[in-house]
């Protein structure tokens, strides 16, 4: 059985080969031993050192750089080398099979050297969740807030609640260890029942971010609806700038939802096109409606479409979601934009910008809270919801019982340990690092 915490790992660090360079990095108590094997010597530590790579018969397999990084100034915290190589199937391959001949060195699981960063102390749990989503971010937005969790700058503020709810805890402990019977009972609960009120007034409105953070890694939901024909396929075409859906002059058209991701100035979109609102016998293009309403049930933004040449163009049910109205086909005679609709040709591209732009102002609406961390997982919420709770029930005691005040003050802090993963978490750690790609 392959040990998970003691063996010396490799991975193909880098993307998929071929490519100008590959990176190969390994981790573990072998990289010394490794390190004279292929190089012939350990390199200067943190210095890129440009050396041949040999094989355990001595023949060279590639020429390159090599970087050392000793325990525990490593992303594990273990010794670490790195061998920039390159990028084809067989120089990898070849020293792939030098490391496992040298150094017993086997190949990484999926987020391996992540896991033994976070297992030595160097990152915590919601650094390595931001770093995972770091990985997969794909737009600007994403990225940053990538960047708050990967960076340690949520974590700094869940560093800084822990230590307050201990340094209060220290204090009731302090009264109930030295009181004698002159004191006055509760002087202490006195003292701190304000500052717990602010912190649970801080992790509240951080609780609330968090619906923007969600927005912002998991993507904003956009629906364009609106009557039979007035456009809604041809927008999303437009603003895809591919041909997704099927637009034809036959009103009904649309049964199915259509759905496309896309980056909108720095944000993650998903946007929807659907069948066509209006009392229908078909009852295919009558399933397509249900499941136009459905979508938008589920919308953070509607776009609502008429045909401009309609007066009464719009489809007659309640939206009850955020919704931008546009009059569409204005390139056509007789049309109208009443106040507040964004006139549109999709034919033209007439009014395609100031589209755009009311949908980036509604999304950046939603998500102006996202300038400080927040919480962007479930996870991280539902700990922070428990946090809270803990800390609230402590305010509703009666200020005398210190020692239940301390006992829920005591559940916050571990709830927020859970958080960043300094206390009992074992059981998230497959869940958590098992999203990560191998080589990281
Ligand atoms: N002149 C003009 N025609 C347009 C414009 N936008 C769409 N059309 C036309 O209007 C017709 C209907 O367009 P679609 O995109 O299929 O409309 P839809 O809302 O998806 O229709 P359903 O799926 O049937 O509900 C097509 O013939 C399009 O070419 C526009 O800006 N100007
Ligand atoms: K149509
Ligand atoms: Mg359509």
């Amino acid at each position: 059985m392959a040990s998970l915490t003691t063996d010396t790992i490799y991975a193909l660090s880098s993307g998929q080969v071929p490519a100008g360079i590959a990176v190969v990095r390994v981790s573990g108590s072998m990289v010394a031993l490794i390190a004279k094997a292929i190089l012939g010597s350990l390199p200067a530590p943190r210095k890129a050192v440009l050396t041949n790579f040999r094989n355990s018969g001595g023949t060279i397999i590639d020429r390159g750089l090599a970087l050392y990084f000793p325990s525990p100034d490593s992303f594990t915290g273990e010794d670490c080398l790195e061998f920039h190589c390159h990028g084809s199937r067989a120089v990898v391959n070849e020293l792939q099979r030098a490391l496992a001949e040298n150094g017993n060195a086997r190949q990484a699981y999926a987020g391996e050297f992540t896991q033994r960063a976070f297992r030595n102390g160097k990152i915590d749990l919601v650094e390595a969740e931001g770093l995972a989503d770091l990985l997969s971010a794909e737009t600007e937005m994403q990225r940053r807030l990538a960047m708050q969790q990967a960076s340690g700058e949520a974590s700094d503020t869940y560093k800084d609640w822990a230590f307050r709810l201990t340094r209060y805890r220290a204090l009731l402990e302090a009264e109930l260890d030295f009181a004698d019977e002159a004191d006055v009972p509760g002087s202490v609960s006195a003292q701190i029942f304000p500052q717990l009120e602010d912190l649970v007034q801080s992790i509240g409105s951080h609780i609330e971010a968090s619906a923007s953070g969600a927005l912002i890694r998991d993507g904003y939901h956009i629906v364009i609806a609106g009557k039979p024909n007035a456009g809604k396929s041809s927008l999303l075409n437009a603003l895809a700038k591919r041909d997704i859906a099927i637009v034809s002059e036959q009103a009904g058209t649309t049964r199915d939802v259509l759905s496309v991701d896309l980056d909108l100035d720095g944000f993650m979109v998903h946007i929807s096109d659907t069948a066509g609102l209006r009392q229908t016998d078909d009852s295919i293009e009558k399933e397509g409606v249900r499941r136009a309403i459905n979508s938008i049930d589920e919308a953070d933004l509607v776009i609502l479409l008429r045909d401009a040449r309609e007066a009464q163009g719009y489809a007659d049910i309640p939206i009850l979601k955020p919704t931008i109205r546009v009059a569409n086909k204005l390139d056509l005679p007789d049309t109208t934009v009443e106040t507040g609709e964004i006139g549109l040709s999709v034919r033209t591209g007439m009014g395609f910008d100031s589209l755009t732009k009311r949908i980036t102002e509604s999304i950046q609406l939603s998500t102006t809270s996202v300038i400080r961390p927040t919480a962007v997982r479930q996870r991280q919420v539902d700990l922070l919801r428990k946090t809270k709770v803990a800390i609230g029930l402590a305010l509703t005691e009666d200020r005398d019982s210190l020692e239940i005040i301390a006992e829920h003050l005591r559940q916050a802090g571990s709830f927020l340990g859970r958080l960043t993963g300094s206390v009992d978490t074992e059981d998230l750690l497959d869940v958590i690092f098992s999203e990560f790609c191998i080589g990281k």
